[in-house]
């Protein structure tokens, strides 16, 4: 069998980090069990497991493999299949997680991250901010993704309520029940892109994802209300390739989101430009003088709700207790697994 890794989103980037006598040991991971990763290669599905190598010098969670990173692998004994190396990553989108320093991975090399919300119940302006803080970080492109419009009966006032909060980001609305709007999600699921989707749980990002597929391949809710044996929501992340040559990551839904690590300057653009007009360097604006956006705030220009939200991810992201560099370094191992693999990448890249 051979399968062309370009429909499970291999593009030259990631080819050039190999040397030509690496390409056979080339593999994707497409789902995780545990520390059994299903890796999708040139001549088919394997199962992998990590070697001890790897295991032991990994100094982080996030040195071992997520769903979406390429990896090289290598035959290992009984027929089983390791792990040697993870390619250099080049996005990746982690959240906070419990009880652990260095935050969760969701999901590697990405080009889109669809951040679905349902316009139903589900709808939450200030979740949208949440989201787009840590995908903006992620070094992938958000867009945000308006599910069962087919229940939605005040669209324009849904919109209005995002204005703000959408600036520079693509938002489609859509339905998987009556199939509108799906063709604006095209753009970003053309051959060789990796879209992975968001968002909490019951939105309807299975039923999506089926629905681009063409096919039932994920179990949506509706089909696991018939089922008697009780199956769960989704719990594992996979990797999906789709008839446009795409892919897609579908991940569980996540009740609460916590964020590690983002990026609020461009979350917050407008708060950010206005920040600089403050008397003081290191305004907080809350109480101080001659505070730009407590300015703004006061005329309408910047809304309450979003100044506190701004200031709660603020405060969130700085209970890491991780100053600007050593945010940076977790930047750089996350990514790279090192200083040293940086520096490596960055010189093949300069040489071809
Ligand atoms: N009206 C309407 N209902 C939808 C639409 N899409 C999904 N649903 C329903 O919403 C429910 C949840 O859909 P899922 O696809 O399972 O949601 P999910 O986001 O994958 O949920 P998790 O797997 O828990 O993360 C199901 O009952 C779907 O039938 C839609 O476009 N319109
Ligand atoms: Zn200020």
């Amino acid at each position: 069998m051979t399968i062309n890794l370009t429909e499970y989103g291999l593009k030259q980037t990631i080819q050039k980090t190999i040397t030509a006598t690496e390409q056979p040991r080339l593999g994707r991971v497409i789902e995780q069990h545990r520390e059994l990763y299903q890796l999708i290669t040139a001549t088919g599905q394997r199962q992998a497991q990590v070697t001890g190598k790897l295991a032991h010098q990994a100094t982080s969670a996030t040195a071992f493999p997520a769903v979406g990173d390429w990896v090289l692998f290598s035959a290992g004994d009984d027929y089983t299949t390791l792990i040697d190396r993870i390619l250099p990553r080049q996005s990746v989108l982690a959240r906070g997680a419990v009880n652990q320093h260095d935050g969760q991975i969701i999901a590697t090399n990405i080009d889109t991250i669809f951040i679905c919300m349902s316009l139903n119940a589900d709808f939450n302006v200030r979740r949208v901010e949440r989201y787009l803080t840590i995908a903006w970080d992620s070094g992938a492109m958000p867009v945000l993704v308006l599910t069962k419009a087919d229940v939605c009966t005040d669209r324009a006032d849904k919109l209005r309520a995002l204005a703000d909060v959408t600036v520079g980001v693509p938002t489609v609305m859509c339905s998987a029940e009556t199939g509108e709007g799906l063709e604006d999600l095209q753009p970003y699921l053309t051959a060789g892109q990796t879209v992975a989707f968001v968002g909490s749980s019951g939105v309807g990002k299975s039923t999506l994802i089926n629905r681009l597929l063409g096919a039932t391949v994920l179990a949506t809710k509706t089909i696991r209300q018939d089922d008697d044996k009780g199956r769960h929501t989704t719990t594992s992340r996979q990797l999906l390739p789709l008839p446009s040559g795409a892919c897609v990551i579908d991940t569980p839904g996540m009740r609460e989101l916590q964020i590690f690590v983002g990026d609020l300057q461009q979350t917050f653009a407008e708060i950010t430009a206005l920040a600089a007009d403050c008397k003081f360097n290191d305004c907080t604006h809350t109480s101080e003088p001659g505070c730009a956006v407590q300015a703004a705030v006061a005329d309408g220009r910047v809304s309450l709700e979003r100044l506190q939200s701004y200031q709660k991810l603020q405060r969130e992201m700085s209970y890491q207790g991780l100053n600007s560099r050593q945010l940076e370094q977790a930047k750089i191992q996350r990514m790279f697994g090192g200083k040293q693999a940086m520096k490596r990448v960055k010189q093949r890249y300069h040489r071809d």
